[in-house]
């Protein structure tokens, strides 16, 4: 029973998770038998030396990649139980990633970049709802340009509002204000913010800034491919 109300708030669980790259005296254990439990609604920073193996557990935890063994659950569902199609389809439904080089559709301008995950999902488009997104972000005079005609911080910018436009249950973030200026990083943070106190929505994000570490509900430090909970 106890088991049961614990499994009903977490939206994440990761069981004794294995990703080894590599073979012999050159196998790197970027994530290496790694467990842990996010809390829906919640606010969780990683944290971890560089090469430590942040991002391959956020591949792995957002379905990205497959890892060597264990498992990972989000909302009850073990995802690598999945073919990869319904796999992608899942991670569609659940999860919006914000990438460290933004992966922005060069050929397609910044409102046609926000929408395409409704497309992808066959999911209605609602103006009003993007125009509200691009609001937030400050890119509303910006929703024709494309990518090749924005600064960094605009890119990065076009890229949060796509991952937030399906309005995912898990956001995962790999660095997301690490090329804005530290005014905009601080709008951008209190929009993602948002999203967790508004929406209901579980932002899970790797950061070597303390100071937004520090805005987390948990932190998670991640040594030698191992997750440590501070
Ligand atoms: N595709 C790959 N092939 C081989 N080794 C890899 C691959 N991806 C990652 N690694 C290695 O796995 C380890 C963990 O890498 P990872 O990118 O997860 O670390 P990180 O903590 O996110 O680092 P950073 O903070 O620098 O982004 C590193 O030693 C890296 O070199």
């Amino acid at each position: 029973m106890e088991r049961g109300l614990e499994d009903m708030s977490s939206i994440l669980k990761v069981e004794d998770l294995v990703k080894y790259y590599g073979e012999g005296e050159n196998q790197v254990r970027a994530v290496d038998h790694t467990s842990l439990q996010i809390e829906r609604g919640k606010f969780t920073a990683i944290v971890g030396r560089s090469g430590s193996g942040k991002s391959t557990l956020l591949h792995l935890i957002g379905g990205l990649d497959r890892p060597d063994s264990g498992k990972v659950w989000i909302d009850g569902t073990d995802i690598y139980s999945r073919k990869d199609d319904k796999l992608a389809q899942f991670r569609r439904k659940k999860i919006g990633f914000i990438f460290q080089d933004f992966n922005l559709i060069p050929s397609l301008n910044v409102w046609e970049n926000i929408v395409l995950p409704l497309g992808l999902d066959n999911r209605k488009v609602k103006p009003r709802e993007v125009e509200d997104i691009l609001k937030k972000i400050g890119l509303q005079d910006k929703k024709d340009a494309m990518p090749s005609a924005l600064s960094g911080g605009q890119k990065q910018r076009t890229a949060i509002a796509r991952a937030l436009v399906t309005r995912p249950a898990i956001i995962l973030a790999d660095e997301p204000t690490g090329n804005l200026d530290s005014q905009t990083e601080l709008e951008v943070m209190s929009l993602l913010k948002s999203c967790v106190s508004d929406f209901g929505q579980t932002l899970i994000m790797i950061t070597h800034d303390e100071t937004i570490a520090q805005m987390a509900d948990e932190m998670i430090i991640i040594e030698d491919g191992k997750a440590v909970r501070r």
